[in-house]
């Protein structure tokens, strides 16, 4: 089955991605777009993130084969009920959400019997709203989907296709299993920032401006994963409950060894454990995984000739 035409129900950073990948790698296929923010929709038209930035969802949905929900996971649900009745009923649902098996969820709650294909692009940055959006952003990093056991193969593999031709490579899993590993990947390490940043504002005698005089190496690093948007991790940390407390307990349980090692003086252990997570990072870079955006991990992140802005 082929995609001719996309609906795009959020138009920040991931939904304008898609629109400026879709027209630029498949240009032959027509874009609509809806966002629920009216200051949103004006920039989306301004910066062509969609063919047509339309005034409702129902518009929006109205002529789509794929209809991709690009809001916060907290969104989903409200975002497809409002596409349900406008929507063709032989449309393929997907998400671009960062957990999974809530959103697929909802997302069945909200169109029943739809051919509802959950999917994550493995992509982002800590930027968010229409000016986010490049549209380079898919290019060689990993798009999971995580379709339900009965769903059509047919619509699977041209899911899989769409997001090929963005750039992307394509892997199947099921939800709970990405949401296990995501948690571990993405979502604590989310945490731990947010944690880490967080805890340093709040050391009045280290004072804000020797944090950030001070913070060339490893906190900065930090600063930009705790800049990520708060609506959306506060959605991702409520949906994915489960999957990140058991991995927060691990987690946890590890901090405990290495303060206790810290404590005992064992140096070995340190040393151990420093080495293998070296060997870890080696192994990503040699992979390839290594991220591939064209000024990240070299240039300044704050250097305006980066593509997008803040909000
Ligand atoms: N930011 C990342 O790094 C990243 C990476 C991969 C996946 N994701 C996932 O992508 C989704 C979107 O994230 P983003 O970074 O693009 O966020 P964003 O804030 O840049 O964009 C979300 C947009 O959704 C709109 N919106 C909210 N509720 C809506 C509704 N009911 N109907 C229509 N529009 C609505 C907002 O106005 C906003 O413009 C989230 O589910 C997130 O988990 C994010
Ligand atoms: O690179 C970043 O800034 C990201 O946070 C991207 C990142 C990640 O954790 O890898 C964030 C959330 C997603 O769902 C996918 C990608």
């Amino acid at each position: 089955m082929a995609i001719e035409r996309v609906a795009i129900v959020g138009l920040g950073l991931l939904g304008g991605s898609v629109g400026l990948a879709i027209a630029e790698c498949l240009p032959g296929v027509a874009t609509t777009g809806y966002d629920a923010d009216p200051d949103v929709r004006r920039r989306a038209a301004e910066r062509g993130l969609a063919g047509t930035v339309c005034a409702t969802p129902a518009e929006a949905v109205r002529d789509a084969d794929l209809a991709l929900f690009c809001v916060p996971v907290g969104a989903m649900e409200p975002a497809a009920r409002a596409c349900a009745e406008a929507l063709p009923p032989t449309a393929i649902v997907s998400d671009v959400g960062s957990s999974k098996a809530s959103v697929g969820e909802a997302l069945a709650r909200a169109l029943p019997g739809r051919r509802v294909i959950p999917a994550h692009p493995v992509a982002g940055t800590e930027r968010s709203g229409p000016d986010a959006g490049f549209a380079s952003l898919f290019r060689q990093r990993w798009c999971i989907l995580t379709p339900p056991a009965d769903a059509d193969p047919a619509a699977v593999d041209a899911l899989g296709q769409f997001w090929e031709a963005l750039g992307a490579r394509v892997e199947i899993m099921e939800a709970a299993h990405h949401d296990l590993v995501l948690a571990v990947t993405s979502h604590i390490p989310h945490l731990i920032a947010y944690t880490i940043v967080g805890t340093a504002s709040d050391l009045e005698e280290v004072t804000r401006s020797e944090v950030i005089k001070y913070s060339a190496g490893g906190f900065r690093d930090f600063t930009r994963i705790a800049a990520s948007d708060p609506t959306m991790w506060r959605d991702v940390f409520l949906s994915n409950r489960d999957a990140v407390l058991e991995m927060l307990g691990r987690f946890t349980e590890d901090l405990t060894a290495l303060q206790r090692a810290i404590r005992r003086g064992d140096g070995e252990a340190l040393f151990d454990l420093f080495a293998r997570t070296r060997e870890i990072r080696r192994s990503i870079v040699e992979q390839g995984q290594d991220d591939a955006r064209p000024d990240f991990g070299r240039a300044d992140h704050a250097s305006p000739a980066r593509p997008g802005s803040a909000r």
